[in-house]
This record gives structure tokens, sequence and C-alpha cells, in this order.
């Protein structure tokens, strides 16, 4: 069996793992951490839970719990995860971290959107971005896993057929997301009040949410150019649902291409041919969030609009598994040479 410890357990993203990681045939949860709930049984945080843990909330000790475990996910706010890579490197150990800290190739990039110094840029060379249909191999044999943010997943995954075959001009590319609120996290904030979200749509971070320098260095990498040179317009809202992202992208066709919708949805479906968890949707059939809830499935829709010769794609994903910790685990399998949908294979609930 594979021990896990899943540090920041108590958040949203790390009960999500929790829930998955309990059914996961090949992973034993050794460890689970927080800050505030220290000593509480995991069951009195998650009673959904209840019977499927059995284990109590424990303080960060990163060496000891380290020399432990043969991987670690690190569910914890931004500019947290350094001391545990650092760790997992020595001992020759496995990270998947979900936030931000190994994400990007840059660490000028990293520190200006993310306004936080960076205190180990040197492994930001050791860390693979943890897309496995696009980086597979390279996950394989990595030890410091990058799990994209959430807007990214969706936002690359819907674009990547389209710019390895350069079919769009890369830089008019517009993406217009919507997220529900446990994208925000668990902890306490006046934007996450029902009385705020409900009933309300609002845009947010226009013009400077930090998964844009994210989404734009790995199209940059799809046609093999540097982070910087690509720019694109990247607008999420926020929605009165639980879970959920719809992402939906708008791209101007490269001049003088003449290719149809039904081409278009062909070369999805043969660049994602074999792909377990994502579903290209027919003609006239648009992605809706809730066919992802709960799974780890991504549901993509396109056409082309003839009179603006603009490409439009839809992207459905559910924000905490296949944009977190349902992809976290995918990464997993394949650090351990596992199935990759292991552990991730059942299908969502409806309504
Ligand atoms: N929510 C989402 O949809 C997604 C989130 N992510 C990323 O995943 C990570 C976790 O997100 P999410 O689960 O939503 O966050 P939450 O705010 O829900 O949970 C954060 C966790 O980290 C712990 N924590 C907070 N501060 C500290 C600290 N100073 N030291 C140690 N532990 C701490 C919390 O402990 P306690 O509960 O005890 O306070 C909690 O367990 C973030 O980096 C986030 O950006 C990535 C993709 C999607
Ligand atoms: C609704 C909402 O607030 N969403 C979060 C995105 C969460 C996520 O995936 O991103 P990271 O892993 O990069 O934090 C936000 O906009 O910051």
């Amino acid at each position: 069996m594979i021990r896990v410890a899943i540090v920041g357990s108590t958040g949203y993203t790390g009960a999500e793992l929790v829930r998955l990681l309990s059914h996961h045939r090949e992973v034993e949860i050794v460890a689970l951490t927080s800050q505030s709930y220290v000593d509480q049984p995991y069951e009195k945080v998650y009673p959904s839970l209840t019977d499927h843990v059995g284990l109590t909330c424990q303080a960060q000790n990163v060496e000891a719990l380290m020399a432990d475990v043969d991987a670690v996910f690190l569910a914890l706010p931004h500019g947290l995860s350094v001391p545990w890579a650092q760790e997992a490197y020595r001992q020759g150990k496995k990270v998947i971290d979900l936030g931000a800290d190994f994400r990007f190739r840059q660490v000028q990039t990293y520190e200006s959107w993310y306004k936080t110094k960076h205190e180990a840029p040197e492994l930001l060379g050791q860390a693979v971005y943890g897309l496995p249909e696009l980086n597979r191999d390279k996950i394989r044999k990595s030890v410091i896993v990058a799990n994209p943010g959430c807007y990214p997943t969706a936002s690359i995954l819907g674009l990547a057929p389209l710019l390895k075959n350069k079919l769009v001009n890369p830089q008019k590319i517009i993406i217009d997301a919507k997220s529900g609120i446990s994208g925000a996290g668990r902890s306490a904030k006046l934007g996450s009040l029902y009385g705020e979200v409900n009933e309300n749509v609002k845009a947010y971070g226009v013009a400077t949410h930090r998964h844009t320098p994210e989404i734009e260095q790995e199209a940059a990498a799809l046609l093999g150019l540097a982070p910087e040179d690509i720019t694109l317009s990247f607008t999420p809202h926020l929605m009165p649902m639980t879970r959920g992202i719809l992402a939906t992208i708008y791209c101007d066709l490269q001049e003088n291409l003449s290719i149809t919708a039904t081409e278009v949805r062909q070369i999805y479906k043969d660049f994602y041919g074999g792909e377990p968890f994502i579903h290209i949707t027919e003609e006239n059939q648009w992605p809706e969030t809730k066919w992802c809830y709960g799974s780890n499935y991504v549901f993509i829709g396109l056409t082309i609009d003839e009179r603006t010769k603009r490409l439009i794609v839809t992207t459905a994903i559910d924000n905490l598994v296949k944009g977190a910790a349902g992809q976290a685990i995918q990464n997993m399998n394949l650090l351990f040479d596992l199935p990759e949908t292991e552990g991730i294979d059942r299908p969502g609930i409806w309504p």
C-alpha cells in the first residue's frame, strides 16, 4: 500500500482528497494535518466521512511526517509548500502540491502575481506541471507535481487541441469563466457568505487574476513558445452554486484557414482519443457543470460562429475534483505506476 498524508486536510480540497482516497485500493491514509482542529477526530470535522477515516487531526511536523509516508498531498494556502517540498526532495519522497507554489517556470512570474517571495526557486526546475493529459510522461518521473489551478485546468484542456494544431490566433484568446464558491476554500470570508453569493453573479479579478499567467504559460508551452510570448484575457465570475467551473473560450481562427466545426470536433476527438476523463460533446450539445459534479470528468463542447469566424469552446469540470483533488490523485496514480483512473472512476451525482 502507498502511505500518504494529506496536509491541510480540513479544507475543501483536503476533504475531497480524503473522500476519494478512502476508497482507493492502493492507498492508506496515515496522517491528516490541520491548523485549527488538532487532536480532533477527522469525522467530527466532516461527519459526512463518518466510518471512512478513523484518524485524528494532527499538527504539522514536516520531517517526522515525511519519514512516515511515501507521498504527501499539500492542500495548503499559497506560500506554505516549500518546507514540504524541500523535505520530500531530501528524503526521496513524492509531493503533490494543490497550491500554486510550484506551478511557474519563472520565479519572477510567481513573485509578481502572488506578491510573495519564493523561498526555494531552485526547486521550480524539479517540478512538473501536473496536467496528465498533456504531461503524463514527465509526471511519472517527477518528485514534485504542481497540480494546476481549477480555472487553468478547464481553460488549458479546452484550448490544447487548437493550439497544438495552430488553428487559432494565440494573441486573441478570451476566456470567460464561472466558478462555484467552493473554489474560494472553507475559511470564513465576507465574500463567501450565503447572503453575498446567493442570487448574485459577479466578475472578479478582472484583468488581474493570478490564473492568467498560469494559463498563458501552458498555452505558450503548447506552441513551443516562452511563457511571456502569449497574452490572453481571462475573466472569472462567481456563481451562486457550490461546485463547478464552466469556461467559455473565444478564439479567432487563423486568417485564411478554412475549416468546419465538424472538422474541429474531430481534431478534439483525435487529440483526446483514449483519455478516460475527457468527453467531447456532439454538435449543439453544450457542457453543464452538473455533468461533472463530484466526478473527475471534463466535458468540452465547441462550434464555429460562421458570421464572426470565431471558434467558441466551452469546458465544464468540478473545481474540487478535476480542478483539484481528483487531478491530484490522477497524478499520484502516475507517480506510482497505478492505473490512472484508480480511486477516481466513480460517476458524479445528480441532481
Ligand atoms: N478550492 C478549490 O476549488 C481549489 C483550491 N486549490 C488550491 O488548493 C489549496 C487548498 O485549497 P482549499 O482546500 O480550497 O483551502 P481551504 O481554505 O479550504 O483549506 C486550507 C487548509 O490549509 C490549512 N491551513 C490554513 N492556513 C494554514 C497555515 N498557516 N499552516 C498550516 N495549515 C494551514 C487549513 O487548516 P484549518 O482548517 O485547520 O484552518 C485547511 O486545512 C490552495 O492552495 C488552493 O488555492 C486548487 C484548486 C481548486
Ligand atoms: C471561486 C474562487 O475564489 N476561486 C479561486 C480559485 C481557486 C483555485 O483553483 O485556484 P488555486 O489553486 O490557484 O488557488 C480564486 O479565484 O482564487
